[in-house]
């Protein structure tokens, strides 16, 4: 492991606890198109040579703007989609390109939770055997013990007993949220994906359930990716934050240092447009010349050079790579807005 991106991907680490998940030079690419006719096929560069280890205990924010490849990296990291290419480790372990049985340990230790979790709950069935599914299935709990367990399940995520004998369309969002969240904990699980599990609820609900997320993570030892587009959410919750631009990782820190003073022109153009007054000393947003361009042929050099202000004919050749700054971050540009003089306007 001597080279750059793999080390700044690492480099970030708050204890001296090895990685729990590391992804090593991960790309995910999505065909369509007539793929029998050779050429004629399209491909999407969903993910795009991605290096993070993600530690015991942290939580994970992973940010970006819509259609930048967040969900497609959330599922690759807990193997719902097949990777194209490099390796995915758990606690040391090549779990990228196994098969299903040797999968089969990961896949309980690795849960997923979704924006929207009616997908996880079947209407027909009432939360207890919703809940009680997984622990049979996977005998986790001895059958004598599963009453007690899903007794305990509703009460680490605030819901009563009794709802046990509910059906799914009883409840309101943030409750089916608990719910989803009961069924991945039911796993008992070691990390956990989150793919925007507030964006679908009301501002109020939406910070009891973040609330609810930080809560299980110092009770029960948990570590969170947290998938989020909202950057004040994301702030609350997260130790450290992960930038992604077109695929790729451009910025990754403490949530401190990145939404304190970030070093890449994409991050700071991003949470420019955060709307607290108390998010960030400077109020002046920035706004971005141009659309995300598309996946299917991502521009050559710094993937950012067709909207960042301050590219040159550098950035429009030479790919700058994930690199370790001094201040502990790493950072996916030539130019680090951190490194360079602020006043002088470049
Ligand atoms: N099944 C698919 N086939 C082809 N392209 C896909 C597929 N799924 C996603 N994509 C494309 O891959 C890119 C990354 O999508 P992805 O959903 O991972 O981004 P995202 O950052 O999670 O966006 P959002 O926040 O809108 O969900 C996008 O250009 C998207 O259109």
């Amino acid at each position: 492991m001597t080279d750059a991106a793999v080390l700044a991907a690492r480099s970030q680490a708050e204890s001296s606890a090895p990685p729990l998940l590391e992804a090593r030079h991960l790309s995910k690419r999505y065909h369509f198109g007539k793929r029998l006719l050779p050429g004629s096929g399209k491909i999407v560069h969903a993910v795009d040579d991605v290096s993070l280890a993600v530690f015991p205990g942290e939580t994970l924010g992973l940010v970006g703007e819509s259609g930048c490849g967040k969900s497609t990296l959330g599922r690759c990291l807990t193997r719902l989609y097949e990777i194209s290419e490099g390796e995915l480790l758990f606690e040391g372990r090549e779990i990228g390109h196994v098969g299903a049985r040797q999968l089969k340990p990961y896949r309980r230790k690795v849960q997923m939770i979704f924006q929207d979790p009616s997908g996880s709950l079947n209407p027909r069935r009432r939360v207890a055997d919703i809940l009680a599914q997984p622990l049979r299935v996977h005998g986790i709990r001895p059958r004598a013990e599963i009453d007690d367990r899903l007794r305990e399940l509703m009460d680490l995520v605030g819901l009563p007993p009794g709802y046990l004998d509910r059906y799914p369309h009883e409840f309101s969002g943030g409750q089916r949220q608990r719910i989803g969240i009961a069924r991945a904990l039911a796993m008992e699980p070691q990390l956990i994906v989150a793919d925007e599990p507030v964006s679908a609820l009301d501002v109020s609900v939406q910070a009891q359930i973040v609330n609810l997320f930080a809560d299980l993570r110092d009770q029960l030892a948990l570590t969170y990716v947290f998938i989020a587009h909202d950057l004040a959410v994301v702030r609350q919750v997260s130790t450290r934050i992960a930038v992604m631009y077109l695929g790729s990782i451009v910025e990754l820190g403490s949530t401190d240092t990145v939404y304190g003073r970030p070093a890449h022109p994409y991050t700071e153009a991003l949470l420019s447009a955060i709307p607290e007054p108390h998010a960030r000393q400077q109020c002046e947003r920035i706004v971005l010349q141009g659309d995300l361009p598309s996946p299917i042929s991502p521009p050559p050099g710094c993937r950012f050079h067709t909207r960042c202000p301050f590219a040159d004919d550098r950035c429009r050749t030479e790919r700058p790579l994930l690199r370790p700054l001094d201040d502990g971050r790493s950072v996916a540009c030539h130019y680090p807005r951190t490194e360079v003089s602020r006043t002088a306007g470049t």
